[in-house]
C-alpha cells in the first residue's frame, strides 16, 4: 500500500512516523527546514510514552514520490490552493485523498443533498481549484484530534497519538472504498480510525471544540485553559457554542454539543491551538476555514452568531496589524 502524506508538519508527520514504523510505503511532501531536517537526520516523534525516529521518502515535488493508493492532505487551510497545483502527479483515478484540516473543509456541500448540494466556498477554494484539481469523487471527509507540534524541524511533539480517533467520511454519507483503504493505511500503523456515515456531524463536533477557546486564546495569546482562568471568558465561550449549536441544527446536522463537558476539558487543557501557534510563528492563521466561512453559513441559513462575530472581527484585525 503506497501512502502519501502531503503536509507532514504536526499532525501530518505523527501519522507518517507511525505509517513508517509500521512498514507502510509511506512518503511525505514537505517543505523548507522541516524537509531539510528530515532527509538530515529523520522524522521524529515525541509523545508522552516514548520517542523514535524514522526514515521516510521526502520531497518538496510530488512528481518525486509518484502515483499513490492513497493520499491524506494535511497542510493548513491557507496553503491548499497550493496543494492543488502539486497534487495530480500523486494521483491514479481512484486514488482516494482525504484533507484532515480543521474548521469547514472546502468541499462541505458536494454530496450534501438538499437546496444546499453542490454549492461552492469560493472563500476556501478560490477559482474552484481544489475542485478542478482533486475532483470531488475520490474525497473522503477526514478530522484529527491530538493536539500536537513541531517544536522544532524535523520533529513532532504530541501528548497521545491515540487519545481520539481520526475520524473519515464520504461527503455523499456512503461507507466508499476510498475511506476503507485509508481506514486499514491507519490501523496498519496502530493508529485509532472510524469510518463515520455522517462526516459532516463529526465536522460540527470538532469545529464547535475549536471555536469553543481558539479565539480567547489568538486574542490572549494564552493556552486554552489560562482562557478559563477569568468567568466572563467561560461565558463567552458558553455562548460561542451555543451560536454555533444553532447553525449546526439549521444546516441539518446532529452534532453533540455538551457545552459544560467542553468547558470542563478546556479548563485544564494547556494546549495552545493550532490557530495560536500559527499566530506565534507569524504563518497565516485558518481565519476563513474556522470562524469567517462558519459566519458566511450563519448568513446562509439566517442564524445570528454575535459572540463569534466580534471575536473573529477582533482576530482579523489583530492578523491584519501584524502583517498576517
Ligand atoms: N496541531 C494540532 O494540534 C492540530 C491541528 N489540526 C489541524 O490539522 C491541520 C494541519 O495542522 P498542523 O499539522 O498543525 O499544521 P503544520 O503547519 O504543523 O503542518 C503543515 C505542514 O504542511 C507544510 N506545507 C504546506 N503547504 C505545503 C506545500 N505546498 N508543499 C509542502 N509542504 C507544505 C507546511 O510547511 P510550512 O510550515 O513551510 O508552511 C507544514 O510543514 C490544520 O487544519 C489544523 O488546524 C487538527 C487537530 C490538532
Ligand atoms: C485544540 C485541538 C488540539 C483539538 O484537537 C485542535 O484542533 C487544535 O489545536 O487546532
Amino acid at each position: 500500500m503506497r501512502i502519501c502524506i502531503f503536509g507532514a508538519g504536526a499532525i501530518g508527520g505523527f501519522i507518517a512516523a507511525y505509517m513508517a514504523r509500521a512498514g507502510i510505503d509511506v512518503s511525505i511532501v514537505a517543505r523548507g527546514s522541516h524537509l531539510a531536517a528530515i532527509r538530515a537526520r529523520g522524522l521524529t516523534v515525541e509523545t508522552r510514552d516514548e520517542t523514535f525516529t524514522v526514515q521516510v521518502r521526502a520531497s518538496e515535488d510530488p512528481a518525486d514520490l509518484g502515483v499513490q493508493d492513497g493520499v491524506f492532505v494535511t497542510v493548513k487551510a491557507p496553503s491548499l490552493p497550493s496543494v492543488a497545483g502539486l497534487i495530480g502527479p500523486l494521483l491514479a483515478p481512484d486514488t482516494p485523498v482525504t484533507f484532515l484540516t480543521n474548521g469547514v473543509p472546502w468541499w462541505y456541500f458536494h454530496g450534501h443533498g438538499g437546496a444546499w448540494d453542490g454549492r461552492r466556498l469560493p472563500t476556501l477554494d478560490p477559482g474552484d481549484v481544489l475542485w478542478s484539481a482533486i475532483g470531488p469523487r475520490r474525497l473522503v471527509g477526514g478530522i484529527a484530534w491530538p493536539a500536537s507540534s513541531v517544536p522544532q524541524p524535523g520533529v513532532v511533539r504530541l501528548t497521545d497519538p491515540r487519545s481520539r480517533p481520526t475520524i473519515l467520511g464520504a461527503p455523499d454519507g456512503s461507507i466508499s472504498p476510498g475511506a476503507v483503504l485509508l481506514q486499514q493505511a491507519l490501523e496498519r500503523a496502530g493508529l485509532p480510525v472510524q469510518v463515520e456515515t455522517r462526516i459532516r456531524d463529526r465536522i460540527w463536533e470538532k469545529l464547535a471544540f475549536n471555536l469553543s477557546a481558539g479565539p480567547l486564546c489568538v486574542l490572549t495569546e494564552t493556552p486554552v485553559r489560562s482562557t478559563h482562568e477569568e468567568p466572563v471568558l467561560i461565558e463567552a465561550s458558553r455562548r460561542v457554542l451555543a451560536e454555533t449549536a444553532e447553525l449546526i441544527a439549521a444546516l441539518g446536522c446532529q452534532a453533540e454539543i455538551d457545552v459544560e463537558r467542553i468547558v470542563g476539558i478546556n479548563m485544564h487543557l494547556g494546549h495552545r491551538p493550532s490557530v495560536l501557534q500559527d499566530l506565534q510563528a507569524s504563518r497565516p492563521m485558518e481565519i476563513d476555514a474556522l470562524y469567517n466561512v462558519p459566519l458566511q453559513l450563519a448568513a446562509l441559513t439566517g442564524v445570528r452568531m454575535p459572540t463569534l462575530e466580534m471575536l473573529a472581527a477582533l482576530i482579523r484585525v489583530k492578523a491584519r496589524a501584524l502583517g498576517l
